[in-house]
């Protein structure tokens, strides 16, 4: 699976070494920035990790800054993204197995650096069910998207 990561200066720091960690892991990982601690501006992160996901250059992304809150609404400006804050590792599963999430968002000045390994493991891990209610369910939301820029 190829893994493209997006990160602001806050979550520089976790990237570099989740990064170094999916690769030892057999990942292939496609890093779009930051690559310094220089303060920077994350919708620019989300923008390019989202791009890069509906152009299909890799099946998931993970978009971390400070809290997660930031990255998830960029991202989540794009059609066809299913950007979701999982500082658990329940959400990081069934965020992918009910609602399809194709970023997962993490924050770094909230949940520990063991914490979040382990829900980057089980956020890759998991699929999608494919349950009738959820495929309904996501094609509402779809359906929300293609009014966009309508009214
Ligand atoms: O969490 C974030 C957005 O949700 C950002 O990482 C945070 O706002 C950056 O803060 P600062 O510029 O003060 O370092």
């Amino acid at each position: 699976m190829r893994v493209i990561l997006g990160a602001d200066h806050a979550g520089f720091p976790y990237k570099t070494i989740l990064a170094s960690m999916l690769k030892e892991a057999g990942y292939e990982v496609l890093d779009l920035g930051t690559h310094t601690v220089t303060p920077s501006d994350y919708p620019d992160y989300a923008a390019a990790v989202a791009e890069a996901i509906i152009n299909k250059e890799g099946e998931r992304g993970i978009l971390i800054c400070g809290s997660a809150v930031g990255v998830s609404i960029a991202a989540n400006k794009f059609k066809g993204i299913r950007a979701g804050v999982c500082h658990d590792t329940y959400s990081a599963h069934q965020s992918v197995e009910h609602d399809d999430v194709n970023i997962l968002c993490l924050g770094a000045r909230v949940i520990g650096l063991e914490l979040a390994k382990d829900i980057v493991y089980t956020f890759l891990k998991a699929e999608f069910s494919g349950e009738e209610r959820h495929v309904k369910r996501l094609e509402k939301i779809s359906a929300i998207e293609a009014g966009w820029g309508s009214k």
